[in-house]
């Protein structure tokens, strides 16, 4: 079959988009591997397709596969992408828009220097959310906030509608990513695996991260991820409540009043959204 895509990067994390709006989406599994391969195909990190909303309240839904064609809840990167590709291709005039996701529903800002604002929704710690098993674990608790054990290193486990394990690490740059990452992706204590992230705290607003990311392995930068680190500082008392986050494919800031009694706010995520490229290719 042949396939009309934009190619498009966020912070450095790139994306094959389509538009489904039109036609259903119908690619097979073995169809998204090869298209998100850098070799035999396109090449992403992950594919974004987005469809028409059947709810009133969402003007599209937007589905993110990751290049081995897994289906995920979430990518904070793809969402900022997401809207620059719906207002360039003119399938909306609004500046500001609703999206559902797998398992939530986002609000989007294009702002008027061309980055974008994302509500996230709120970061949900239910170990059944994440889902996260600690079976044998002992947490330590720091500022009330438990730290897990895995494989050796200290995380927090948040879900940003996707599961994340977020350890400090004194240096990004000699942090065990490649090693330790997919040995925590594929930890028992994650069912559905997770995405391993290392922050070094720079400053209380201020962070350098790099993320191993579940199926798509280390990415120049990942939007959840960004926003998991940032919570996960915040509640262990090393961050303030507004943090630009550097990744090695460029800067977003996060935003996160917190919360209490379990209650807890959204996270605000702002950063870049880029066309690279439209293209065509025979599938
Ligand atoms: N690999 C992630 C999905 C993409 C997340 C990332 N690209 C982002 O910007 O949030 C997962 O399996 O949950």
């Amino acid at each position: 079959m042949r396939l009309r895509f934009t190619k498009m990067q966020g912070a450095g994390n790139d994306f094959v988009v389509i538009d489904a709006t039109k036609q259903p989406f119908s690619l097979t599994p073995e169809q998204m591997r090869r298209l998100g391969d850098r070799r035999f195909g396109v090449g992403c990190d992950q594919i974004l397709v987005i469809e028409p909303s059947a709810d009133s309240g969402a003007d599209f839904r937007y589905r993110i596969f990751n290049n081995t064609g897994d289906e995920v809840e979430h990518c904070g990167n793809g969402a900022r992408c997401f809207v620059r590709f719906v207002v360039d291709h003119q399938l909306t005039g609004k500046r500001e828009i609703h999206v559902d996701t797998m398992n939530r529903r986002l609000f989007l800002k294009l702002q008027d220097d061309g980055r974008v604002t994302v509500d996230m929704g709120a970061p949900v710690f239910e170990h059944a959310a994440l889902p996260f098993d600690p079976e044998g674990l002992q947490p330590r608790l720091v500022n009330g906030f438990e730290l897990w054990p895995v494989d050796g290193a200290e995380v927090g486990v948040v879900s940003m509608g996707n599961p994340h394990a977020v350890q400090r690490v004194d240096d990004v740059e000699t942090a065990p990513v490649l090693t330790q990452g997919p040995r925590i992706e594929h930890h028992p204590s994650f069912p559905r695996r997770v995405n391993a992230g290392f922050m070094q705290v720079l400053a209380r607003d201020r962070i350098a991260l790099r993320v191993f990311e579940r199926d798509a392995g280390e990415t120049l930068a990942c939007g959840t991820g960004a926003c998991a680190a940032v919570v996960v500082g915040i509640r262990a008392g090393w961050l303030d409540n507004a943090v630009e986050v550097q990744t090695r494919g460029g800067l977003l800031r996060i935003e996160w009043a917190g919360g209490d009694n379990g209650r807890f706010g959204p996270v605000l995520m702002t950063g870049p959204a880029t066309k690279v490229f439209d293209g065509e290719i025979e599938l």
